[in-house]
This record gives C-alpha cells, sequence and structure tokens, in this order.
C-alpha cells in the first residue's frame, strides 16, 4: 500500500508541475482520492485485497469482481438572510473569531431542499421561507463531501436565534457594514480595542467565502435600486 500511494504521490507532483499553477481544486481531488484509495483495500464482501485500475479511478476485487467507486458526500451550506442582515455560526473547532455559514450533511433520502430545512431548523431554529442555490464544491473534509451552497430568507419578524449549542458555539445576524468589514481584513483576524465581537470570515477558497460575497453584492445592488 504504501509503494501505491508513494507512486501516486509522485505521479500527482509530476502534474501539478505540469499545471504551473497551485490549483486546488486538483489538489483537493488528488488529496480525496488518495484518502479514498488508502480506506478501501479490501473488499466488504469477500476480505480479500482489492486492486485499484491504471487511471485510479475505481478498485475491484478479484475475487468478488465487485467495483468499488470513489463516493462523495452531500453537505448543504447555507448563508440565511432576513432580508437585512444574514446569520453567520461558529463551531468551537472554529479558529477564534471566525465565523460561517450553516453546513450539515444530507441525510438518506433527504432532497437539497429538505436539508437546508432541516439545518438551519435544527441549529438555530428558523423556518426558511424562500430558498436559491448558488453553487457546488469539492471540499476534501472529513472525507470527500460535495458543497452544495444555498441562499434561504427567513420569514419576517420570525428572527429569534436559537442555538442548538450540541452543534454549534454561537450563531448572529451580521449587518452589511460589519461583513464588509471582515471582508476588508487580510491575514489572521486581530481584535480590535473598540471591537466586542471578534469576527472573521472563511478564506476565498471556502464556498462559503463565496455565498457571503454573492449576499453582499445582492445586498449593494438592492440598496442602490431603493
Ligand atoms: N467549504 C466550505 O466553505 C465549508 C465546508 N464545511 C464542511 O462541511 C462539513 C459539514 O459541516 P458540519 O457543520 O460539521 O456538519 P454536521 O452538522 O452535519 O455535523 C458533522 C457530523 O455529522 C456526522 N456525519 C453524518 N454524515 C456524515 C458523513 N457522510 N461523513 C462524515 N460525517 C458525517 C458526523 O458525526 C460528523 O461529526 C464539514 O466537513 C466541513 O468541513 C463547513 C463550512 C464551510
Amino acid at each position: 500500500m504504501e509503494t501505491e500511494l508513494k507512486g501516486s504521490f509522485i505521479e500527482l507532483r509530476k502534474a501539478i508541475f505540469q499545471l504551473n499553477s497551485m490549483d486546488s481544486s486538483l489538489l483537493f481531488t488528488a488529496q480525496a482520492l488518495l484518502r479514498w484509495h488508502a480506506n478501501h483495500q479490501f473488499c466488504s464482501r469477500s476480505g480479500q485485497p482489492t486492486k485499484k485500475n491504471m487511471a485510479g479511478s475505481k478498485r475491484v476485487c478479484p475475487s468478488s469482481k465487485i467495483i468499488y467507486y470513489p463516493q462523495m458526500a452531500p453537505v448543504v451550506i447555507t448563508l440565511v438572510s432576513d432580508g437585512v442582515r444574514c446569520l453567520l455560526a461558529r463551531q468551537s473547532s472554529f479558529p477564534k473569531g471566525l465565523y460561517s455559514a450553516l453546513a450539515g450533511f444530507c441525510d438518506i433520502g433527504e432532497s437539497v431542499e429538505e436539508a437546508v430545512r432541516r439545518e438551519v431548523a435544527e441549529e438555530v431554529g428558523l423556518e426558511v421561507e424562500r430558498l436559491e442555490y448558488s453553487a457546488s464544491q469539492h471540499w476534501p473534509f472529513p472525507n470527500s463531501s460535495l458543497m452544495i451552497a444555498c441562499h434561504a430568507t427567513v420569514k419576517p419578524g420570525q428572527t429569534e436565534i436559537q442555538v442548538n449549542l450540541r452543534e454549534l458555539e454561537a450563531a448572529a445576524w451580521f449587518s452589511h457594514d460589519e461583513v464588509a468589514t471582515a471582508l476588508r481584513r487580510k491575514g489572521p483576524y486581530i481584535q480590535q480595542e473598540n471591537e466586542t465581537l471578534p469576527f472573521s470570515l472563511p478564506p476565498r477558497l471556502a464556498i462559503a467565502h463565496q455565498l457571503i460575497k454573492e449576499w453582499m453584492e445582492r445586498h449593494a445592488c438592492s440598496s442602490r435600486l431603493a
């Protein structure tokens, strides 16, 4: 297994050098594939070792003939808005001061819409009124996730947050100006003297960042039209 992984790493390094640029999505894919191969060395039916195909896109059990394909877990990530503010939350495992959109794994049998409504209700006790798909992203953590990003709005007047402390450390509504300040900030967060709430946003490559930027642009457009 070690030789196989080493070979894959060398292939990956060559590919990156040929590309001339550190493409994060390529790195994410490579990392996810290497981890999947490392975790699928044996057939779950026969218990025999599985074999990787030349392209590295699947593994086959020579005994049971079962073909194993890499899998991804769908995860919904939602930026909730009340029309004026957006809701951001943090888990205790996040870096200090970092707030992000609400994320959660889809359950078996659930649609994306159902997963968004359930996650928002479970994590902050709010009812989603309107929901709109934005974009998606492959994300290598914790194994291999397909992040499905959506914007959601809650019913007017129903904005009282009930933080589920088993899932989140904190959640709060943030104004356009507060988010704009955090987006302008470069590098790690340093708390200012007059700031009561330490607050920073996910890095540019995370789809959460893209959702937040999109919400800011929409908010700026609607303010200009008003
Ligand atoms: N790219 C981005 O912008 C962001 C990505 N994320 C990712 O979203 C994912 C989900 O976020 P959470 O709020 O932690 O989700 P969550 O609230 O659903 O809780 C995670 C827990 O779900 C369980 N779980 C259920 N199905 C699972 C599966 N297929 N694989 C692994 N665990 C599973 C595990 O017990 C795990 O500890 C995380 O992996 C995180 O890295 C989160 C925020 C931003």
